[in-house]
């Protein structure tokens, strides 16, 4: 049976990618659905970020293709790309002192111009993101004099802000505690249901990747895809000896999404 191409948001076709000719990700080939959410595991340095960072446009592959919504992504101009795609780094830097509802605006950018006025709408969307983030409090504070996890999660905010069909999240929960972690996730997962948002995590917390995404993406060193797919068929000890070296179990408890029980073997 043929694909069904209207719902395929990415396509990548043999991508490698090299810093300053040293080899950093090869042959990667994917397929990334509409309304999907897909976790971006791998050991330190397998290239994740690399491939975050293709999936933005914002660096291109030494070779290969890759098609954004049916069209290379290089050929969309940046004030474009920004009204499907939002994306969460990992790390964030200003030159000037913003507030945290001026960071949050800056996700309405893409549809009102950077001196243009915000409508009602505009302001609606970054009121439902402060609520979201629990940042409704922090909303006059600098951004450059908060906590690194209330950092993040105004970065996540700006992206919701921006409304996107697709967004692309660098360890978005990285700093976070555990409360925090699990609402973002929860945002992210009901945008996927209701808006049918294509998310991509790079994520480190498998535990969080099995509980909420549906398909996993697996890096390993080279830079290459090891396997992609559902969680539920993916997510092995084998996998995680595999790819992390770790001894594990995983937990099938009825009606609740896969947990991962590590094996430390204190001496
Ligand atoms: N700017 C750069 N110049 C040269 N090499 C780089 C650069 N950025 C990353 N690398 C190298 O590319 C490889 C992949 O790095 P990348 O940051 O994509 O991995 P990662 O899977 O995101 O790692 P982590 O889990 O530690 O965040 C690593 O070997 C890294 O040292």
């Amino acid at each position: 049976m043929a694909a069904d191409l209207s719902t395929t948001i990415y396509t990548l076709d043999g991508c490698d990618f090299s810093y300053r000719g040293t080899p950093c990700l090869s042959d990667i080939t994917l397929s990334l659905k509409k309304g999907r959410m897909y976790g971006l595991i791998g050991p330190n340095g397998s290239g994740k970020t690399t491939l975050i960072n293709l999936l933005t446009g914002s660096t291109h592959p030494t070779s290969g293709t890759i098609l954004f919504k049916d069209r290379p992504i290089h050929t969309y101009t940046k004030p474009d790309l920004a009204k499907v795609l939002s994306f969460v780094p990992q790390t964030f830097s200003m030159d000037f002192d913003y507030t945290v509802s001026e960071v949050v605006m800056m996700g309405r950018h893409p549809y009102i111009g950077r001196f243009g006025s915000p409508c009602t709408r505009d302001y609606e969307l970054i009121e439902s993101a402060l609520t979201i983030l629990d940042i409704q409090h922090l909303k006059d504070r600098y951004v450059t004099r908060l906590s690194g996890g209330e950092r993040q999660r105004v970065l996540v905010a700006r992206a919701l802000a921006q409304d996107t069909e697709v967004m692309v999240l660098d360890e978005a929960t990285a700093s976070l505690d555990v409360r925090h972690s699990i609402d973002i996730m929860k945002a992210l997962r009901a945008k996927v249901i209701d808006a049918k948002l294509t998310a991509i995590a790079a994520i480190h917390d498998l535990d969080l990747a099995a509980s909420f995404c549906d398909e996993l993406i697996v890096m390993h060193q080279g830079g290459r895809i090891h396997s992609a797919g559902d969680v539920s068929e993916l997510l092995t000890p084998k996998l995680l000896k595999n790819i992390f070296g770790v001894e594990a179990t995983i937990l099938h408890v009825p009606d609740e999404t896969p947990h991962i029980h590590y094996r430390y073997n204190h001496v």
